[in-house]
């Protein structure tokens, strides 16, 4: 393991790097005021991300054992003056440029001005607002951010209002459902008092179904779920060909549907869903897609109608769902395939080891969220190979890999007919 000091030399080495691209680009260097590292070129956005995960290797080692613990422990609080920042909408009594007296934000929200100091100070430690006096309260970029787009509210939201209150009522839910593999047995559940699954008891209130959508919308923006990746990342131009077939299972509204079919010219695409996702997305479709991209209602726990395809695609569905649910949607495809037909996953991949670096983290915060509300989880290579074998020898699993630059990665399998 390296030093402080070599940590830091590493450190400081990115840092210039920073410094000195924002400089050529005629920029300032960032602030908590002002981000002037959005959008780097990719050989620069390594160099953030390499600056992020040291600069949290050296802060853990400086801490110590008691004073990181302490820091893990206390994490709730951040999250809690969060919450009141969204539930209370305060980015928006705060002007975009300039700043406001606490006991003008009092007076416009009604709100108790020692309270609202306390929870907005709490915050600030997260660069969520900030004091450029005694009293007065200004934007960062954070908080500037959640004035100004409202699905990075939503994600706020979504977050803090429906998931992490759920987050503490999993273990209850494992004593309660121990080794449940049901959607409907979750900490979710408990936290909701309800029976039914997750995306079920959101559509129930349509405020927080806008939210979740909204939420979604902001978290899978940006280079982390660049569709990029998944289209030069596989060799889609083999499929493409008169006859080639790529059926997009739980495919939504066809995002990547009409990604593919925009970079090929012959490809066919068919995208499942179920019967109101499929309308909506039909509705959404450019006019000149439309030849090569079909949409189909199809409920994936009943066998697939579309048969002898080249690839069944799944993008960030197998993930919600347990071992003995992925069981049964992967058998459901059994009877429509041929020789040679595979399985395309494009999901997280989690290490087989614990990867302690931040730039690695967002698979584990979606293995978490997934034991929150649907009993599922993510995957690592060996589970996905123990998956599909325990589904059905005619499943030859290839092999799980992640593209240069993405986050995401490819799991493949392919039928082969037995002898
Ligand atoms: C997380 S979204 C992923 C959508 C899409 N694959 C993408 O990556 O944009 C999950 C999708 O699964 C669909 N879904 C859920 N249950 C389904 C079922 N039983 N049959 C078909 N689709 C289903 C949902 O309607 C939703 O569009």
């Amino acid at each position: 393991m390296a030093s402080l000091t070599e940590i830091a030399e590493g450190i400081l080495a990115n840092a210039k790097r920073l410094d000195e691209y924002t400089a050529s680009k005629g920029l300032r260097y960032s602030t908590f005021e002002k981000d002037t590292l959005s959008n780097l070129p990719d050989d620069f956005e390594d160099c953030r991300k390499s600056l992020v995960d040291s600069t949290q290797e050296l802060k853990q080692l400086a801490h110590g054992p008691v004073g990181l613990l302490l820091e893990t422990l206390f994490l709730f609080n951040d999250l809690l003056s969060l919450r009141f920042i969204y539930h209370y909408n305060i980015p928006q009594y705060v002007p975009a440029d300039g700043s406001i007296s606490y006991a003008d934000i009092a007076r416009a929200s009604k709100l108790d001005e020692a309270l609202l100091r306390r929870f907005i100070q709490a915050a600030m430690v997260n660069r969520v607002f900030s004091e450029p006096q005694i009293n007065y309260v200004q934007h960062t970029a954070i908080s500037r951010l959640l004035k100004e787009d409202p699905e990075a509210m939503d994600a706020v939201g979504f977050l803090l209002e429906d998931l992490a209150p759920a987050s503490t009522k999993v273990l209850e839910a494992f004593e309660k459902w121990p080794g449940s593999g049901e959607p409907n047995e979750t900490g979710f559940n408990i936290e909701n008092d309800t029976g039914d699954p997750f995306y079920l008891e959101l559509a129930k209130t349509p405020e927080r179904s806008r939210r979740f959508g909204g939420g979604m919308r902001f978290m899978t923006r940006g280079s982390l779920y660049d569709i990029g990746h998944l289209i030069n990342g596989y060799d889609w131009a083999a499929l493409d060909k008169a006859d080639g077939l790529v059926v997009d299972i739980g495919g939504g509204h066809g995002g990547v549907s009409r990604a593919l079919a925009t970079s090929t010219v012959k490809l066919q695409l068919i995208v499942q869903d179920l019967p109101g996702t499929v309308k909506e997305g039909e509705s959404l479709l450019p006019e000149n897609l439309k030849g090569r991209v079909k949409f189909m209602p199809h409920d994936f726990f009943t066998e697939q109608p579309v048969k002898g395809a080249d690839v069944y695609f799944f993008r960030f569905i197998l993930h919600n769902w347990s071992d003995s649910y992925c069981t049964k949607i992967l058998k459901n495809l059994l009877p429509a395939m041929k020789d040679g037909s595979k399985v395309v996953i494009y999901e997280f991949l989690i290490s087989e080891m614990a990867n302690t670096a931040w730039s690695q983290k967002q698979g584990r915060n979606l293995d978490m969220i997934g034991a929150t509300g649907w009993n599922s989880l993510e995957r690592t290579a060996s589970d996905w190979e123990n998956l599909f074998a325990s589904v059905d020898p005619r499943y030859r699993f290839i092999g799980a890999r992640t593209p240069e630059k993405s986050s995401v990665s490819l799991i493949e399998a392919v039928y082969r007919q037995l002898d």
